[in-house]
Parts: C-alpha cells; structure tokens; sequence
C-alpha cells in the first residue's frame, strides 16, 4: 500500500463531502442556529446526545457552549447526555442501553429547550428514543444525520430541523458534522453578541 496515496484519498473524499454537503444543508444550518439562539434567548438549554464518535461531537457542542467557542463571552446554557458514567451503566443495566439518553431527557428537559441528536445512519436506537422524549418534553430537535436519515428522519416533526450530511461513509459523515458544529458554534455566537469579523 502506498500510504501517501491512501492519504491523499481521505483528504480527497472528506473535501469532496464537504463540498457536496455545502451544496444543500446550508439554509439547514442557518435554521438549526436561529432555533438554538431563540432557545438561549428565552432561557432554555441545549442537551446533545450521540454514539462513539458522536458522543464525542455531542460533547464537543456542548463545551464549546459552556466554556468558549472564539471568542470570550458569558457561558451558554448545555448538556452532553453521554458523560456521565454511573447514569449511562445503571440506566444500561436496569433498563436498556436504548434508553440511555431518553431517560435522562424525561429528568432534564424542559419545553423550550432543544435537543442535538447526532446519528450518521440515523438508525441509533437511543438517539431515536432521546427524540421520542424530546417531543415528550415538547423540546426541538435539531437532527444531525447522513445516508438516507435513517429513522431518525422518519420521526422529525415540521418544526424540527435535520441536517443530513448526503454521504454514506461513517467517517466522513462526522468529518462534516464537526465543520456544522462549529458552524452552529459560530452563528450562535455572532447573532447572541455580535458579528465579529
Ligand atoms: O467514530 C466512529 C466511526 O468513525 C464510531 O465510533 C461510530 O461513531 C460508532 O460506531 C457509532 O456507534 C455509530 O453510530 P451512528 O453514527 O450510526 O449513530
Ligand atoms: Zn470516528
């Protein structure tokens, strides 16, 4: 194997992706951040929940809110449902690993706050039970999803907002949920204090 070639391809595939990506979701994005900025502005919060590299992008969203995204500002109000380790083991022992975040929505969620759910198949059962219990807890959903949206899309109300990465590859699906991330991160933060060049 030619390892720089192989390389070159990754860099190659996630650009692309970018590029196509950039090409529909767009006003997907624009949306997603006004719903979010309206949540804040009327004291809500934003809770996030995903899988394995999702989990990580969940709580990449939510320190970037909490602490500081580029500039400094007062702290958002945010919460990663994947951290903490004796919620997520006893809701998984006594109940089910599916209802690992829909549970700890039903205890945290607020109507008026929203909900990221972040699934690249869109299939992940306890991403879709943590929308089921969002729409419970009359919460928002901002959908972060790729392929075909899986039955995460299926379960979107009209006022929700998904934004689906049109890729198949889970790899590169996250690349460009990171790049949204920080979309929303920057958006948020320009209409809450201000455009910054
Ligand atoms: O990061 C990766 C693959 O790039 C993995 O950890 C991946 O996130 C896991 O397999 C997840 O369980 C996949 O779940 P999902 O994106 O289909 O909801
Ligand atoms: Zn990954």
């Amino acid at each position: 194997m030619d390892m720089h070639a192989r390389i070159s391809q990754l860099f190659q595939a996630s650009i692309e992706t970018k590029q196509q990506a950039m090409e529909v979701i767009l006003p997907h994005i624009v949306q997603a951040s006004e719903l979010m900025v309206q949540a804040l502005l009327n004291e809500g919060k934003i809770l996030s929940c995903g899988n394995g590299g999702s989990a990580g992008d969940a709580q990449h969203f939510s320190s970037e809110l909490l602490n500081r995204f580029e500039r400094e500002r007062p702290s958002l109000p945010a919460i990663a449902l994947t951290t903490d380790s004796s919620t997520l083991t006893s809701i998984a022992n006594d109940y089910s690993y599916n209802e690992v975040f829909s549970k700890q929505i039903r205890a945290l969620g607020q109507p008026g706050d929203v909900l990221l759910a972040i699934s690249t198949s869109g299939n992940s059962a306890n991403v879709i039970q943590a929308i089921q219990a969002a729409h419970d807890r009359e919460m928002q959903v901002v959908a972060l999803t790729g392929r075909d949206g899986g039955g995460m899309a299926a379960l979107l109300l009209p006022e929700d907002i998904e934004i689906r990465i049109p890729a198949k590859v889970t790899a590169r699906i996250q690349e460009v949920h990171l790049l949204v991330i920080h979309c929303l991160c920057d958006l948020i933060d320009n209409q809450l204090f201000g455009s910054e060049e």
